[in-house]
């Protein structure tokens, strides 16, 4: 199915806000944007007490009942759950306040019951913090599901620069693998006609190239950072919205990295997969993967197996398997790539020794 004619309009935040102490700015956000009363907060065992008690207390402050969910997981029951006390509480709205899990959790219960959602990262390891997609389990199957966009993202910069740098350097995996999503999109464009958006696709490149631009300018707890990533993250959410699908910032590095969840026993950060995954499928391009590369080493981020944690043979397998992931959707990858081939561009790259 055309992926573009599926998607019946843009949908973007109406309110984005990047800074210190935003999250002191909650509530204002739920006023201007006519919220209501009742708020329902999902967040995760650790940030709970970053954010999400923090979040609660603003808004009881202005005279709402606010009433706070421990996600466990990003998990279609634990999507249910939050449902059923939404439905008992008769919620006006939901906050998702933590990670990509307590996000997207938030995100698809909020769609699947009709009220509007904000989305209140604690970290910035991946653009699925402003995206229309949560990606949630079912059955053991992790799927991206189309849900609706937060109608505000409020990324206090300050509680951000105080998660561990990793998930940092990850969210800048994710903005760096839009180089090699597009040259995908481009690819099935003319070899399929794909339906493709020059103006998404120009966004979630150019977004990609500043920060490889700006990669020495990324470190440990500097608010400075983090206000990059987060913009960039925005922008590649974006990007998304105007495509109506994820093809700006997704194609067979995140096939890749989709592969590495359901092979290896212990996976690492989504945006660190796909970062090693983009230096992968840009040597299968034929483009310059050192360039890639030397950008997530500069950042911090890992670009060897050895430094993702994950045993050289499922690196292999991932890549041999990873077209299999989402056949619908073309890319470099083609109908498939044989283990020699996938030895060839593993070790040139250096991501296996
Ligand atoms: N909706 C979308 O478009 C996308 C969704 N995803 C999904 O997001 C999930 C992965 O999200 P991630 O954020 O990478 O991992 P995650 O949600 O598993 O979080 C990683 C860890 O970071 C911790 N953490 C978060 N903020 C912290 C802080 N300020 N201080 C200390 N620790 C903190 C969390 O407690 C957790 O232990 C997966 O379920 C993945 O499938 C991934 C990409 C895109
Ligand atoms: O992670 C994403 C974009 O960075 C979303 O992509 P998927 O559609 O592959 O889940
Ligand atoms: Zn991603």
């Amino acid at each position: 199915m055309n992926e573009l004619k599926s998607n019946k309009w843009m949908q973007l935040p109406r309110d984005v806000l990047v800074g210190s102490d935003m999250l002191g700015k909650v509530a204002d956000v739920c006023s201007d944007l006519q919220l209501g009363r009742n708020a329902l907060i999902v967040t995760g065992q650790k940030t709970r007490g970053i954010a999400g008690i923090k979040v609660a207390e603003e808004l009881e402050e202005t005279g709402r009942i606010v009433q706070i969910h421990v996600s466990s997981s990003a998990s279609m029951e634990e999507v249910e759950n939050v449902m059923e006390i939404a439905r008992e509480m008769d919620t006006d709205f939901l906050l998702g306040v933590g990670s990509g899990k307590s996000i997207d959790v938030a995100k698809l219960a909020a769609t699947r019951h009709n009220v509007p959602f904000l989305s209140i990262p604690t970290a910035a390891s991946h653009d699925g913090i402003v995206s229309s997609r949560a990606s949630i389990t079912h059955n053991g199957e992790t799927t991206s599901i189309q849900a609706s966009a937060p109608m505000a993202v409020i990324a206090d910069t300050e509680v951000i620069a105080k998660a561990p740098f990793r998930l940092l350097a990850a969210g800048c995996g994710d903005i760096i693998s839009n180089c090699t999503a597009v040259l995908d999109w481009q690819l099935a464009h003319r070899l399929q006609n794909v339906t493709f958006s020059e103006y998404a696709a120009a966004l979630a490149s150019m977004t990609a190239n500043i920060l490889i631009e700006s990669a020495d300018s990324i470190k440990p707890e500097l608010e400075s950072s983090v206000r990059i990533v987060v913009k960039a993250l925005v922008s590649s959410g974006v990007a998304m919205s105007i495509a109506g699908s994820s093809r700006p910032a997704s194609g067979s590095e995140h096939m890749f990295s989709h592969a590495l969840n359901r092979i290896a026993p212990n996976p690492a950060l989504h945006g660190e997969q796909c970062g090693i995954g983009t230096i992968l499928m840009m040597y299968l391009h034929g483009g310059d993967w050192k360039e890639i590369r030397d950008a997530l080493r500069i950042i911090g981020a890992p670009t060897t197996a050895h430094e993702l944690g994950i045993e050289d043979k499922y690196i292999l397998q991932a890549l041999v398997e990873s077209h299999k992931i989402r056949p619908e959707r073309y890319t470099i990858l083609g109908t498939g790539i044989t283990p020699d081939a996938a030895e060839v561009v593993a070790r040139t790259t250096g991501v296996i020794s």
